[in-house]
């Protein structure tokens, strides 16, 4: 689905992704991890398309990625920002039903159809009850959601996350994390998404790319990638690694500070 060759870009010439190379298959999830500053989000931009590559070449769905406006990038790739929504005066709904404005072509309004595509949507994130409140009324982990249910609403390929667990409690982040799962499964709609938590990047991604300083450090399983070795190189910290107890999958615990 998405192939990237040769990544470069710098930022007042010093450089923040160098030498990338990937490949994303449809209906996989893929975390991005590393350290703040590694260049998480700047992957993710360059590979929707949202900042300029200084050198290389990303094809998606077989062609270059240049090739595709930017309506045609919102059709078939969704996005939630870290940075959230920004503060509009608009109600919950009416957020929502923004996310089917790339599907319309030439339509002003939404269709029947649509409507019940927004209220569905609505109801599986349990927003239903705040549909007429304005989004600068709502908690951070209520808005969080909001942007999940506008960005599924278009029904993507491709879903793009930055951190969407960020204000979230627990019980939000395991059913976000879910319902991402089910649709990836359902609808064989491919998931890319930027973890700083370790543990749910290891329980609910197929594939894991590791960043350090610009450069992917390690890429693959959870288990070829979370390693004590790797982590420690990459965070300077001295984990505990220890297979789920039921999963199977590797989860970290915290040891110490590999440099102090
Ligand atoms: N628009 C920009 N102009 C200049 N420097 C930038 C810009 N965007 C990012 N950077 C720098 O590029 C580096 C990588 O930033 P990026 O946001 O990609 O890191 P990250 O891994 O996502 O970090 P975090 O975990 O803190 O969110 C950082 O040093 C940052 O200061």
């Amino acid at each position: 689905m998405l192939v990237a060759k040769d990544l470069q870009k710098s930022y007042d010439h010093s450089p923040v992704i160098k030498n990338v190379n990937l490949s994303i298959d449809v209906g996989k999830s893929i975390a991005i991890i590393g350290p703040n500053g590694s260049g998480k989000s700047t992957l993710l931009k360059l590979l929707i398309g949202e900042e300029r590559l200084d050198r290389g070449m990303i094809s998606f769905l077989g062609e270059p990625l240049t090739r595709f406006s930017h309506k045609e990038r919102a059709k078939y790739i969704g996005v939630l920002p870290q940075t959230g929504l920004p503060e509009i005066l608009f109600t919950v709904s009416e957020i929502v039903e923004m996310g089917r404005y790339p599907l319309q072509g030439n339509k002003l309004w939404l269709s029947a159809d649509d409507k019940n595509r927004v209220a569905d949507m609505m109801d599986e994130l349990e927003l239903t009850a705040f549909t007429h409140r304005f989004l600068t009324e709502m908690s951070g982990g209520e808005r969080q959601r909001v942007a999940l249910a506008k960005t599924m609403v278009q029904e993507p390929k491709l879903i793009v996350l930055d951190e969407p667990t960020t204000y979230l409690d627990l019980q939000y982040q395991l059913s976000i994390l879910d319902k991402l799962h089910q649709w990836k499964n359902q609808r064989n709609t491919t998931l890319l998404m930027v973890l700083h938590d370790i543990n749910l990047a290891a329980l609910y991604c197929d594939e894991i790319i590791m960043l350090k300083k610009g450069e992917i450090y390690q890429q693959g399983s959870p288990n070829d990638v979370i390693q004590t070795d790797h982590i420690k190189a990459v965070y300077g910290i001295e984990p505990l690694i220890i297979a789920h107890p039921t999963k199977g999958v590797p989860q970290i615990f915290l040891n110490g500070y590999a440099g102090g």
